[in-house]
Order: structure tokens, then sequence, then C-alpha cells
């Protein structure tokens, strides 16, 4: 993450673009991108692990969108000042907490609900 965060930085500082990566447009552009994921899944049925039935160049143009939003995601919290590397081993952390192996084993229910 953190090596994405700052390659996203030099790519933003080498082109002055920071003066439009505020977090609402860093939101919105991150969105976009989820949609554009969404779109490559639109109108073809289930899809199961490791997407059989896709062309290679189907799953180049999910890599690519997934990507895109990963990197809006990571300069995102940047922008809000959240330390991503750090918040996502706490917010694990809780997780394990909230959903222990040995209560929620093999059920999909949310927490509110054990
Ligand atoms: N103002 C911008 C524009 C682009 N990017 C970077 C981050 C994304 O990884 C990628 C997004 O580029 P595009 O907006 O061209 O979107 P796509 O690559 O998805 O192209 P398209 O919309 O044609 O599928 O480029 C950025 O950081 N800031």
């Amino acid at each position: 993450i953190e090596d994405i965060r700052r390659m996203q930085a030099e790519f933003t500082d080498e082109r002055d673009w920071n003066q439009f990566h505020q977090p609402r447009n860093l939101l919105l552009a991150m969105v976009g991108e989820v949609g554009e994921v969404a779109e490559l899944f639109q109108w073809r049925g289930d899809a199961a692990e490791g997407l059989p039935g896709w062309s290679e160049t189907d799953r180049e143009n999910l890599a690519h969108e997934l990507s895109d939003v990963l990197i809006y995601l990571v300069e995102l919290a940047e922008k809000c000042h959240v330390d991503l590397p750090q918040a996502v081993l706490r917010k694990m952390a809780l997780n394990r907490r909230k959903y222990p192996a040995s209560k929620v084993h093999g059920s999909a229910k949310k927490y509110t609900e054990y």
C-alpha cells in the first residue's frame, strides 16, 4: 500500500494535479471506477471464482479497473489523513473479534444476529 501511495503521489506531483485531487473528487473518481468494474460483470450471468469463460481481454480490463479503484482509494485515504496500512490492520483485528471463527463458522449472518 505504501508503494502505491508513494508512486501515485509522484504521478500527481509531476502533473501538478494535486489541485484537482481533493477528497471529494477522489471519492467520485473511485466510485466511477467501481462502476467500470461493475460494467464488466453486467449482463453476463453469475461469475464463479476464477471467472471461467472470460477472455484474456476481459481479464486485462478487470485488472485495469480494479487497479484504478485501488489507486484512488489509497490516495483518498492519504488526502483524508487516514493511515490506510495501519487502519486495515486495526479493522481486520476488529473483524476477527466481531466474528469469532468458533461462533460463525459456515454462516454468513451479520454479527447483529449472533
Ligand atoms: N485526474 C486524474 C486522471 C487519471 N488519474 C489516474 C488514476 C487512475 O488509475 C487512472 C484513471 O484514468 P482515466 O480517468 O483515464 O480512467 P480509465 O483509465 O478507467 O480510462 P477509461 O475511462 O477510458 O476506461 O489514471 C489520476 O490519478 N488523476
